[in-house]
């Protein structure tokens, strides 16, 4: 008997969509009274992003926003999270709007509302205004209500029209990539600015929702990367190493915001005295009602004991494993579990995938204009099974992101690894659609059923 097609339907409502981020797309940085951030400084600084790639152009999404769109409405999508640059809107961080950069959001919101498609709006995608970082930036306790003044500009001119609002994407990337190993801009390595910038931003965080709960009346919620942490082994060093680990990585944000404190691995076991004592205002600052959580997942960690600074843990290779371009594992297991674990520990709030997908070595677009992407076809088919086996397991998902739309702007990595369902030929800018998305809108258009 044929298998019945409804039995792993997604449920109704769920949102199916696709991400990605202004810096990584847009181009065009400086263009209509926009300011630099601290991406355009730090790309264009000799050595900080391979082959010297910047966001100069990118996927010039600047000038060609509208046919993105219309490729968005033809992959049949419902939604689409993307980001505002902060320095489009405030050139100097604060103070001064921008009108034109304003206008290009808005014209943006209303082409994908034509086009049945949901806004998902990221106002902080790691693209800090470069004149804010001139005054001590995420470690600088006013950025709270410099925050909190971009948030409530965006809010009074868009809200309505966009109805999920993201406060930060992804803290933790910003502040173990941008204080702790300057990987990523503003590029700094200090083990005392880390917990520092983190406790900025989850007030930051804070002081937007509150001016949301202000000016809004929809929805808006945090995003946060989890990468679940499997032990090594059994020893008590790679317990411990795990444990740490998973507090630094995966409770340190989500505990901030949903149960006002950190975990004490943070400061009695990873920072010491480099982790101050925050004031009970503080929290009281952070932790705010929150409508969703939006989660993105890529891979796992197996876990060990080591000597790296600070955390004394990493990864083990796995001998059976497949890795992606990024030399990231392929574990769907892991998206259960810790959609599981997140359902557990802070209360099955309302959850989006709001990134997940796989950097693979893709072929050049062939003659008859397909680009066959079969692992990234598999990385997505088995992780949205992951995510309704988590659905099975009474995990209140709403919606899946992709990551990404388009190939795009790999931060650090430049344009050397492509995430999108869409090339894109950067020498052209001509997006082809790979087998990937004609898979996705087969999934979105029978709810899942096809997967
Ligand atoms: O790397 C792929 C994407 C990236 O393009 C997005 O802008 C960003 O939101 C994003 N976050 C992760 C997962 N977290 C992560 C872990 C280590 C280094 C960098 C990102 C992957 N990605």
């Amino acid at each position: 008997m044929a298998a019945n097609p409804n039995a792993r339907r997604f449920p109704e409502g769920f949102l199916w969509g696709a991400a990605t981020a202004a810096h990584q797309i847009e181009g065009s940085p400086m263009a209509d009274g926009a300011g630099p951030s601290i991406w355009t400084r730090f790309a264009h600084t000799p050595g900080m992003t391979v082959n010297g790639d910047t966001g100069d152009v990118a996927c010039d999404h600047y000038n060609r926003w509208k046919d993105d769109v219309a490729l968005m409405a033809s992959l049949g999508l419902k939604a689409y999270r993307f980001s505002t640059s902060w320095s489009r809107i405030l050139p100097d961080g604060t103070g001064r709007v921008n009108q034109k950069g304003l206008d290009f959001y808005s014209r943006l919101v209303d082409e994908l509302l034509d086009k049945g498609i949901e806004p998902l709006l990221t106002l902080y995608h790691w693209d800090l205004p470069a004149a804010l970082d001139d005054r001590g930036g995420w470690l600088n306790r006013d950025v709270a209500d410099w925050f909190a003044e971009y948030g409530s500009v965006l809010y009074r001119a868009l809200d309505g029209r966009v109805k999920k609002w993201v406060t930060l994407n992804e803290p933790w990337v910003v502040t173990d990539g941008g204080y702790l190993h300057g990987a990523l801009a503003p590029g700094h390595r200090s083990k005392y600015e880390t917990p520092i910038a983190t406790h900025n931003l989850m007030r930051a965080h804070g002081a937007a929702v509150k001016a949301y709960r202000e000016i809004g009346k929809h929805e808006i919620g945090l995003v946060v990367n989890i990468e679940p942490k499997y032990p090594n082994t059994q020893s008590p060093e790679d317990l411990a190493a795990t444990k740490r680990a998973h507090a630094y990585m995966n409770e340190q944000y989500l505990d901030a915001a949903l149960l006002g404190k950190y975990p004490p691995e943070l400061k009695n076991e990873i920072f010491g005295d480099a982790w101050p004592e925050w004031a009970d205002e503080d929290y009281a600052l952070i932790k705010q009602k929150l409508d969703f959580i939006g989660i993105n997942y890529y891979t796992r960690s197996v876990t060990q004991a080591t000597d790296s600074y600070p955390l004394k843990a990493g990864a083990v290779r796995q001998k059976l494993g497949t890795y992606t371009e990024t030399g990231w594992e392929v574990f769907p297991q892991g998206l259960t579990d810790l959609l599981v674990w997140a359902k557990d520990r802070y209360g099955n709030l309302p959850t989006y995938i709001t990134e997940n997908g796989a950097a693979f070595f893709d072929p050049a677009v062939a003659e008859e204009g397909r680009v066959r992407d079969p692992l990234r076809m598999g990385y997505l088919k088995k992780h949205l099974t992951a995510i309704r086996d988590a659905i099975d397991q009474g995990c209140d998902i709403r919606g899946y992101m992709v990551w990404s739309l388009l190939d795009n702007l790999e931060w650090s990595l430049g344009f050397s690894k492509r995430f999108g369902i869409v090339h894109v030929n950067y020498g052209t800018q001509e997006r082809t659609p790979k087998d990937s998305a004609r898979w996705y809108s087969k999934a979105i258009e029978t709810h899942g059923a096809s997967i």
